[in-house]
C-alpha cells in the first residue's frame, strides 16, 4: 500500500520550472530520505503533496487519496514540520501545542508533547524568547499532534544541535514504530543515513537515484579524496581550483593552505594531479581518503558526475 504516489509531476511558474517530470513512490511505514542541493525542488514537492500548490502537469495522491480532492483529510493525517520555523512571538510553547490539537480535533496531552521533545520547562514561556532550536523542537511537537500517520519534515534539524537532532531521529523511530510513514527532507546525507529505508535524490528538478543508502554507495564509481600539499597557492587560485573542478570524474575541489582537496572517481586521480601541475605549481605531497557519504551526494548532484543508470 503507497503512502506517496507522484505522477510525473511537473510545477511551472511562467518561464521558470520548480520540478519537472517527477514520478515517486513511498510505500506506509517507510522511513524516506528526500535529499537534494538548494533550489533542487524538494519543497516544491512537499507543497504538492498538501495541496499548498498544484502541479502544472501530473498526479498527485497521498494515502491512495487526491491531493486536490481530499485535501483536508489528507492534512488532517499529516504532521508537517515545514522548513524556516515561524513560532508566534507572544504565545507560549503550551498554546502552539493546544493551537495545534484544536485544529486537528485532536486529544493529546499538550504538555507530553512539550517533554517529549525536550521543552516542557518552557511551556509558558513566549515562543518570542525561545532559541532556534527550542522553536523547531516546539514546531516537531506540533507536527506529531493526533499520532498522524504521515510525517512530513523539511529539513528538521535545522538549529538543532547534534543532541537534539540525535532525539529526533529517536522520535521519528519510535512515530515510525507505531506505524507512520516518514517523509524526510535534508540536503545533508549524513543525517538521513543513519534514520531513513530509502533514499531519493533530486538534482535540478528531477529524481537522479533512489535506493538504500547501501544501494546507492553500490551504485556509484568509487569516490576517493585526494589531499595535495602544494609547494604555494597559484596565483589565481579560484580559476586553478575551477580548472581542476572541470576535470572530468571530479565533483569537488577546496584549498585549505597550500593543501588541495579533491573529491574525485579513483580513474580520475593522474588526471587530477597533471591539472594541479600545469597550474605552475609543485606537488610535493599526496594522500588519499575513503570517499564519505558525502562526498557520495555531491557526485550524485555535481555538474560533473557520472551518470548513473539504475
Ligand atoms: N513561487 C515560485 N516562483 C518561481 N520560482 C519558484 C517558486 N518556488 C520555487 N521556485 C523555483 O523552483 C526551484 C525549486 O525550489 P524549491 O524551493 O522546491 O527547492 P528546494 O529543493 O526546497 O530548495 P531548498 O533546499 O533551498 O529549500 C528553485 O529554482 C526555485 O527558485
Amino acid at each position: 500500500m503507497t503512502a506517496i504516489d507522484i505522477s510525473n509531476a511537473t510545477k511551472r511558474y511562467g518561464a521558470e520550472t520548480a520540478l519537472d517530470g517527477l514520478d515517486l513512490t513511498v510505500q506506509r511505514g517507510e522511513i524516506y530520505g528526500f535529499l537534494g542541493p538548494n533550489g533542487a525542488g524538494k519543497s516544491t514537492t512537499i507543497n504538492l503533496l498538501l495541496d499548498f500548490i498544484r502541479p502544472t502537469e501530473g498526479e498527485v495522491s497521498v494515502f491512495g487519496l487526491d491531493a486536490r480532492e481530499d485535501t483536508l483529510e489528507i492534512r488532517t493525517r499529516t504532521g508537517i514540520l515545514p522548513e524556516g520555523v515561524e513560532t508566534y512571538d507572544r504565545l507560549t510553547g503550551r498554546k502552539h501545542v493546544e493551537f495545534a490539537i484544536d485544529s486537528k480535533g485532536a486529544d493529546d496531552d499538550p504538555d507530553a508533547l512539550l517533554e517529549r521533545v525536550g521543552i516542557a520547562d518552557a511551556a509558558d514561556k513566549k515562543a518570542g524568547g525561545y532559541s532556534k532550536g527550542m522553536s523547531q523542537r516546539l514546531m516537531f511537537a506540533t507536527a506529531l499532534v493526533g499520532e498522524p500517520d504521515l510525517l512530513i519534515l523539511d529539513e528538521p534539524s535545522t538549529g538543532l544541535d547534534p543532541n537534539g537532532a540525535r532525539e529526533m531521529r529517536e522520535i521519528i523511530r519510535e512515530e515510525n514504530a507505531r506505524g507512520a510513514t516518514v517523509f524526510f527532507s535534508s540536503h545533508i546525507l549524513g543525517q538521513v543515513e543513519a534514520i531513513c529505508d530509502r533514499v531519493g535524490i533530486l538534482r535540478e528538478r528531477e529524481l537522479v537515484a533512489e535506493d538504500t543508502v547501501d544501494g546507492l554507495r553500490d551504485s556509484m564509481p568509487e569516490q576517493t579524496r585526494l589531499r595535495v600539499q602544494v609547494d604555494r597557492i597559484p596565483e589565481d587560485s579560484s580559476a586553478a581550483l575551477e580548472t581542476i573542478e572541470s576535470v572530468d570524474g571530479v565533483s569537488e575541489v577546496s584549498a585549505d593552505g597550500t593543501t588541495l582537496v579533491v573529491t574525485c572517481e579513483d580513474r580520475a586521480k593522474t588526471s587530477v594531479l597533471r591539472t594541479i601541475e600545469q597550474q605552475g605549481v609543485s606537488i610535493e605531497d599526496f594522500a588519499t581518503d575513503e570517499s564519505s557519504l558525502e562526498d557520495l551526494f555531491m557526485a550524485y548532484t555535481s555538474d560533473n558526475r557520472t551518470e548513473v543508470t539504475q
